[in-house]
């Protein structure tokens, strides 16, 4: 019997080093239920180094009370074993949860999060996106050591050579209204690096940002944020894209802000506009979000998506006990990478839909999505990214994935596929020390286009009375 304490059956690289560094980077005035998203949005990065001399990357949501558990959890990751990540993991999951972390402060950042922290859940979330941190960069470094990129780590392999994302439209404030430092655009006045910096409060001008995208990265697929202007306003948004790109695949996400009623009116019939609908609605009246989602689906028959209402396992079988959710999207960041494919096998044999939600991130994350959408089994809807509104001028890594005719190609090399670039993620941390206390404060943001203006989670942000 092989004995698994012997010391030739466990010779990985160690962990010689783990740094945890917050960044910062630059973003538009993006509207959405919660206000409007400040000139700059933070991430938590973890770099590992091991004794082999590679160096393994993650990214996580930024927020102090993140940053603190990764910092806490460092003396549990160095002079593990790469190979014995599992049990690295496992190790965080323990301390973590065996920690009081009830009183740490959380950076709320979304409707969809504001939403999830009235619920018990916030700790999971939280716990899971330390994990998450680590075990990318851990997955990263065995993929290197191995020779095969992380995709073929997950589940059951890589199933897709090309991962389909989406192009995720916003409604834009005005940045001249407020002395805040959002940066101009640049080049043509069609280009997406110079509208993505504009004004975009109406169907027309969402349609030319779909185009602008289009140009650029070849969607297929969009998304709008609603949740800001009023409901008719937004399907008109959704109709004006579909009518320049009749064969795409559009959605809605109003992060639940519609009551049922609302929901069911403005959807039942527009099957032809809408390929799903995004957290629609969400609880009312002593309902759970997961039921009024069920009662949507039934009176609609349209396909439902959230990232609200199936966040963790349980909450996930509930869902599926109603029949409330078709497309989970289970973002790595929060469900872990291996959770998310695990999660993605599971709706391969359930007849469900995979996808992923996103949040403002680095090409760190958007790597980290292409591996994990990589070895999803089964048949996915295109993912989200926050990353058109980053591309062209943030990146930490050398050479960030690209993203052509709509597909994000799945990197041959060994890991992650890619490699840090030391330069730009100082200057990151650097902006992270200047701006960390304002970044997503998206009232504050807000308020400069509506003075007095406050988070109502039942009413769109922007729409005028
Ligand atoms: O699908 C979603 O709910 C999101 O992408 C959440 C994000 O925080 C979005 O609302 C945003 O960036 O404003
Ligand atoms: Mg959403």
């Amino acid at each position: 019997m092989v004995d698994a304490t012997n010391s030739n059956v466990t010779n990985t690289p160690v962990i010689t080093r783990m740094r945890v560094i917050p960044v910062a980077g630059r973003d538009s005035m993006l509207l959405n239920l919660c206000g409007a998203h400040a000139p700059f949005f933070t991430r938590n990065l973890v770099l590992l180094e091991d004794s082999a001399g590679r160096t393994g990357m993650g990214e996580v949501p930024g927020g102090a009370g993140i940053l603190r558990a990764l910092e806490n959890v460092v003396a549990l990751v160095e002079g593990t074993q790469v190979g014995r990540y599992n049990r690295t993991l496992q190790s965080l999951r323990t301390s973590i949860a065996n920690k009081n972390v009830s009183g740490q402060q959380y950076q709320v950042t979304s409707a969809a999060e504001a939403a999830v922290l009235k619920q018990p859940h916030e700790i999971n979330l939280r716990l899971e996106n330390v994990v998450t941190a680590v075990e990318a960069a851990l997955l990263d470094l065995l993929g290197q050591h191995l020779g095969v990129p992380v995709c073929e780590l997950l589940g059951t392999g890589q199933q897709r050579d090309q991962v389909p994302m989406l192009a995720y439209l916003f409604y834009v404030g005005d940045r001249n209204k407020t002395d805040l430092d959002y940066l101009p655009g640049k080049g043509a006045s069609d280009d997406w690096y110079h509208l993505r910096c504009e004004e975009a409060l109406t169907p027309d001008a969402i349609a030319d940002h779909a185009a602008a995208c289009v140009a650029r990265y070849g969607f297929k697929d969009f998304k709008l944020k609603g949740g800001v202007m009023r409901g008719e306003d937004e399907m008109a948004a959704v109709a004006a894209i579909k009518a320049r790109f009749p064969d795409a695949r559009v959605t809605l996400d109003p992060n639940g802000a519609w009551s049922l009623r609302e929901a069911v009116d403005l959807c039942r019939g527009k099957n032809q506009l809408l390929a799903y609908a995004e957290d629609p609605c969400g609880p009312e009246d002593g309902y759970s979000g997961r039921e009024i989602m069920a009662e949507f689906r039934r009176a609609t028959g349209i396909a439902t998506a959230t990232n609200m209402v199936a966040t963790d396992w349980r909450q996930m079988a509930h869902s599926h006990l109603l029949g409330a959710v078709d497309i989970p999207l289970a973002d790595p960041h929060f469900w872990t990478m291996q959770g998310s494919v695990r999660l993605a096998q599971l709706c391969a044999d359930w007849g469900l839909t995979w996808g992923s939600h996103s949040n403002n991130h680095f090409d760190v994350s958007l790597a980290m999505f292409t591996h994990a959408a990589a070895a999803a089994p089964g048949q996915i809807t295109a993912i989200d990214t926050h990353w058109i509104w980053q591309e062209g001028q943030e990146r930490l890594t050398v050479e960030p994935p690209r993203i052509i005719k709509g597909c994000v190609a799945v990197p041959d090399a060994p890991g992650l596929g890619i490699a840090p670039d030391m330069e730009r993620i100082e200057a990151a941390h650097a902006l992270y020390k200047q701006v960390a206390t304002t970044a997503r404060d998206d009232a504050m943001a807000m308020r400069y286009l509506v003075p007095g203006w406050t988070y109502n989670p039942k009413k769109p942000s922007f729409a005028k009375d």
